[in-house]
């Protein structure tokens, strides 16, 4: 399923949120249980750039917290021209806990969209530990 236009919106909405004092470049997520629950993130800055947490690993571990095993979708919107694309660190945690099929959709600026699976964002990924 494509993404629906209120994850779209709950991602951009999200995105306000941004705690951003050094970059000043705010990002938003919106991942979707199977059940069609909502969890939203935002970027986390923080003086150590490095502790820096991303709006996706964000609302991916809001989700795991609240004991969501089961995903269908993830939306993750930022000002950039072409639609954003997720940092190393993110799609590895994508790849721990949602499905290789899953499909995320990238957003940017003018709502420009590219429709990714999470295996396509992190070929021949380490999933397992044997
Ligand atoms: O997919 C992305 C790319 C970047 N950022 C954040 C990290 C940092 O706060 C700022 C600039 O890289 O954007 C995200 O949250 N998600
Ligand atoms: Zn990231």
């Amino acid at each position: 399923m494509s993404a629906k236009e209120e994850w779209i919106d709950a991602a951009i909405t999200a995105s306000q949120k941004a705690y951003i004092p050094y970059s000043q470049f705010p990002v938003g997520a919106c991942l979707v249980a199977e059940d069609g629950t909502l969890y939203t993130g935002c970027n986390i800055e923080n003086a150590s750039f490095g502790l820096t947490n991303c709006a996706e690993r964000t609302a991916i571990f809001k989700a795991v917290s609240e004991g969501e095993k089961k995903f269908q979708h993830l939306v993750v919107y930022g000002q950039t021209k072409a639609p954003i694309s997720p940092c190393g660190a993110c799609r590895q945690v994508m790849a721990e806990f949602c499905d290789a099929d899953m499909p995320v959709t990238l957003i940017g600026n003018d709502r420009s969209r590219k429709e990714m699976t999470i295996r396509e964002l992190l070929p021949y990924s380490f999933t397992e530990l044997h």
